[in-house]
């Protein structure tokens, strides 16, 4: 292992080698300087590729984020060179994130998980902790809503995003019932965040208590972002609401100022 010109090891990888094994505890990530890397998905009819990744990508990040398993094989196609980034360093980063930035960084992880159809570490206190901070409060207002409210449609514009607090919503897009969303999670963000119109309909199941922050609001909380962790929470955004394509970790993001 050397040391890169900002003092962080730089590791060599061989072509072959499996940097990172899905399934398994992890405790860096690797921001990649060249060469190029596929990102393999386990199913049950054998591993599928998401996708390759080079230069500027991250890899690694995600079990690092919401201290969850590995969410994919990551295997070098070419030899590889890339910088390692500790479990230190994004602790450091997500500590620079407003509460609830952090929180929807982590929200986002969760919703890859389960696009993949992998499990989630268990949030320890269902985000009662982000909640209950007062800058959280300065951006989001509570609001009770009565059984069978929409919140929007699918094909509306989006105008803010909803923490769910108590109670629970329906998830509806073209006809089919998506899921059931209860405490701690949050919806209403990815129409938000990507400009697009709203991918679903929402309606509450029961009489549900949310936090609700207006997209002005959630756009400056992420300008507040360490650039890496803005850079990963739009392509995770753009992951989600756009079907997720590869190049997925494509925005430059650099090791000088995280
Ligand atoms: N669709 C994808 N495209 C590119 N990289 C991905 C994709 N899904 C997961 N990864 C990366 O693969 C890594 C596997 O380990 P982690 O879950 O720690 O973090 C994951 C991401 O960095």
């Amino acid at each position: 292992m050397t040391r890169s010109g900002a003092d962080l090891p730089t590791r060599r990888i061989a072509a072959d080698t499996v940097l990172i094994r899905q399934g398994e505890a992890g405790d860096c990530a690797w921001l990649i300087q060249s060469g190029e890397l596929e990102v393999l998905l386990d199913g049950p009819d054998g591993p599928r590729r998401l996708g390759t990744v080079g230069t500027n990508a991250i890899v690694g990040e995600m079990a690092l984020l919401d201290d969850g398993l590995r969410s994919a094989t990551v295997r070098a196609l070419t030899p590889v060179e890339a910088v390692e980034l500790s479990r230190d360093t994004f602790r450091a980063l997500r500590g620079r994130c407003l509460p609830l930035t952090s929180y929807l960084l982590e929200s986002l992880v969760a919703a890859i998980r389960r696009s993949y159809g992998l499990s989630q570490p268990e949030r320890q206190d269902g985000g009662a902790a982000i909640r209950s901070s007062n800058s959280f409060a300065t951006v989001a207002d509570r609001r009770m809503f009565r059984h069978g409210h929409s919140f929007f449609r699918q094909g509306d514009e989006g105008t803010a995003a909803y923490l769910i607090q108590s109670g629970s919503v329906g998830v509806r897009r073209d006809g089919t019932d998506l899921g059931v969303l209860g405490p701690g999670r949050i919806f209403g963000e990815l129409a938000l965040l990507a400009n697009r119109p709203r991918a679903a309909t929402v309606v509450a199941l029961e009489a549900t208590v949310c936090e609700i922050i207006r997209k002005d609001q959630f756009a400056k909380a992420i300008e507040t972002m360490p650039p890496i962790l803005r850079s990963l929470t739009r392509i995770y955004i753009e992951q989600l609401s756009g079907g997720r394509l590869l190049p997925h970790h494509a925005e430059p993001a650099r090791t000088d100022s995280p």
